[in-house]
């Protein structure tokens, strides 16, 4: 049976990102409990294989769609959802075709609640799930609809380069039945757009593209001979928001201004949570993509606790300690020595705690900053016959609370626990502050944390990233070992030549000490077969070790 319940995800994260209700998409708020599922094992390049190996467990049911591979809501899955609803009937155009008209309509400016009326025009009342899940992922399909559009533009503007699609023969124009539909659907939406005047950009793209051509340039996965090449394209960056600001430096107190020293302003996700971190005692929660600046959140937050034992011009260091709980020794130290440095100015001291560096009696009280493990703490506050520390903690700050989910898991679980009923038998308030990167069950640890969602609870996905991530992923199939590390180093060599020449730098990480050595020999190698060797000098410092070097 299916069942339809609002969402709790969606809801908190439109409050959370700022869209109230009214803005809320139709449907956003309704979570699909799929029934029995069936798999669906895609070849991307290869349409023959893409046949054989798409299975489907009852082909005359045609009251299901397809689950998403891994999550990913993308052209494939569209292609699937698409061939499943032309296999039960429900729609007059062939796969792709059907395929083609839903990415119009997904990328019309229309609202969800409009576009749900096209949609199933399309589809078919049957395919009411598959509906559901267009609407839901709305943006990540636009996405990639617009990175195919973007990769199909730029191919056609590098001279000489050859359409991704071979062509066969010539154009015949004879029209089915299914392609007169879709040719009548095109007109019925070209003159309704004209009709609003509206621009129509991409949809003219769109309707110039064939949807393999477009499913080829958003392709994940290329075929080399000896490798396979996966491309994962970058999320484009959300737009901001009406009435979203960063919040400049010079807007703050004079004393948290000292400690952003060098900044100009916070960025995105800081100003998002900055009036609940910097004005209120919530705890909170957030979870944002690797570098997106959560440190500058941990430190809004101690300059937030710090604002509180300011009296008189005078801060009362005594009355209060913050613990930082990062994940290990190594980030704790440099945690210690980031904010020693920035809190200097404050005269607050930021000490390691951990099982590299003890601190004697006198030095922890004259402390006001412990970073810490979460073992070390484990530990220092299992020992209920010395409170003297724990009672003064008036902020507890977790870096990487997604290992709640990890070995460590057991021991920050504790620790949090523990000072959860401290909170409650002594009626003193610690405040907690959990950092994590993108968690899919965030309802779940601000609930643990005691975090209200409605209030403290942040999550940010990708498109919140300030610098947007590509990556591509290299399997290679060599069997021969000595074969496989010659083309290892011959992609590595292509891939290190294609950075340089578009004027960004390489890193290389290899396995060992020993590797490290082999490896810059090889890139010397195949540089001066290359002639290359021009792009590997080091302009900027001579002195320093270049790869040349080696
Ligand atoms: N407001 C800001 N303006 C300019 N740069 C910033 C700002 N905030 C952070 N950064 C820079 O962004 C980079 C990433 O910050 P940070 O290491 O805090 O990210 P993170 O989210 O903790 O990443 P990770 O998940 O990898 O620990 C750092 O180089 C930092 O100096």
């Amino acid at each position: 049976m299916i069942t339809l319940q609002p969402n709790r995800q969606e809801e908190a994260e439109s409050q959370i990102n700022g869209t109230g209700n009214d803005d809320m998409e139709f449907g956003a708020d309704l979570v699909f409990r799929p029934p029995a599922r069936f798999l669906v094992d895609v070849y991307l390049e290869d349409e023959d294989l893409i046949e054989e190996s798409t299975t489907h467990s009852n082909d005359n049911n045609t009251n299901y769609h397809p689950e998403s591979v891994g999550g990913n809501f993308d052209l494939n899955w569209l292609r699937d959802a698409c061939d499943v609803i032309v296999k039960g009937s429900s729609s007059q155009l062939p796969r792709d075709e059907l395929a083609m008209a839903i990415c119009r309509v997904l990328d019309s400016e229309k609202p969800g609640d409009e576009i749900a009326g096209d949609l199933l025009d399309l589809v078919g009342d049957s395919a009411f799930e598959t509906v559901q899940d267009l609407i839901t992922h709305r943006k990540e399909l636009v996405d990639v609809v617009h990175h195919g559009i973007f990769v199909l533009k730029s191919d056609q503007k590098v001279p000489g380069s050859q359409s991704r699609m071979p062509s066969y023969g010539t154009r015949v124009t004879v029209q089915t039945e299914s392609e007169l539909q879709s040719d009548k659907l095109r007109r019925k939406e070209g003159k309704k757009k004209q009709r609003r005047g509206t621009d129509q950009g991409n949809d003219n793209e769109l309707s110039s593209m064939s949807f393999s051509s477009l499913i080829q340039a958003s392709t994940v996965k290329k075929h080399h001979k000896g490798y396979e090449e996966v491309t994962v394209p970058p999320t484009q960056t959300a737009p901001m928001k009406p009435g979203e600001k960063l919040i400049e430096i010079k807007e703050l107190d004079d004393f948290a201004q000292a400690a952003f020293q060098g900044y100009k302003s916070l960025n995105r996700i800081q100003s998002r949570i900055f009036q609940t971190t910097y004005s209120t005692n919530e705890n909170i929660l957030v979870c944002a993509p690797t570098g997106a600046g959560k440190t500058n959140i941990a430190m809004i937050s101690v300059l937030h606790e710090i604002g509180q034992h300011f009296k008189d011009g005078y801060l009362h260091k005594d009355e209060f300690k913050i613990v930082y709980v990062a994940p290990m020794k190594a980030l704790a130290a440099e945690v210690t020595r980031t904010f020693s440095h920035r809190l200097a100015p404050l005269n607050m001291i930021v000490k390691e705690l951990t099982g590299d560096m003890q601190l004697a009696k006198n030095e922890l009280e004259e402390t006001q900053m412990i970073v810490t493990t979460p073992e070390k703490w484990d530990v220092i506050t299992r020992k209920s016959s010395d409170m003297s520390l724990s009672v003064l903690v008036k902020l507890l700050i977790i870096d990487e609370v997604h290992l709640l989910n990890d070995d460590r898991g057991p021991v920050i679980e504790a620790l949090v626990a523990r000072t959860l009923r401290q909170v409650e038998s002594t009626q003193s308030m610690i405040r907690i502050v959990g950092l994590s990167a993108t968690l899919p069950n965030y309802m779940e640890v601000a609930q643990f944390l005691r975090v209200n969602p409605d209030v403290g609870l942040f999550f940010f996905d990708s498109s919140y990233r300030p610098v947007p991530l590509a990556q591509q992923y290299i399997g290679i199939s060599e069997p021969n070992f000595l074969a496989r590390i010659e083309l290892q180093n011959e992609i590595c060599y292509n891939k290190v030549v294609d950075s340089l020449n578009n004027g960004y730098q390489a890193m290389v990480f290899v396995h060992s000490r020993k590797d490290t050595g082999k490896t810059s020999e090889k890139l010397v190698e195949l540089a001066q077969i290359n002639e290359d060797l021009e792009l590997f000098k080091n302009v900027d410092c001579y002195s320093q070790n270049s790869l040349l070097d080696f």
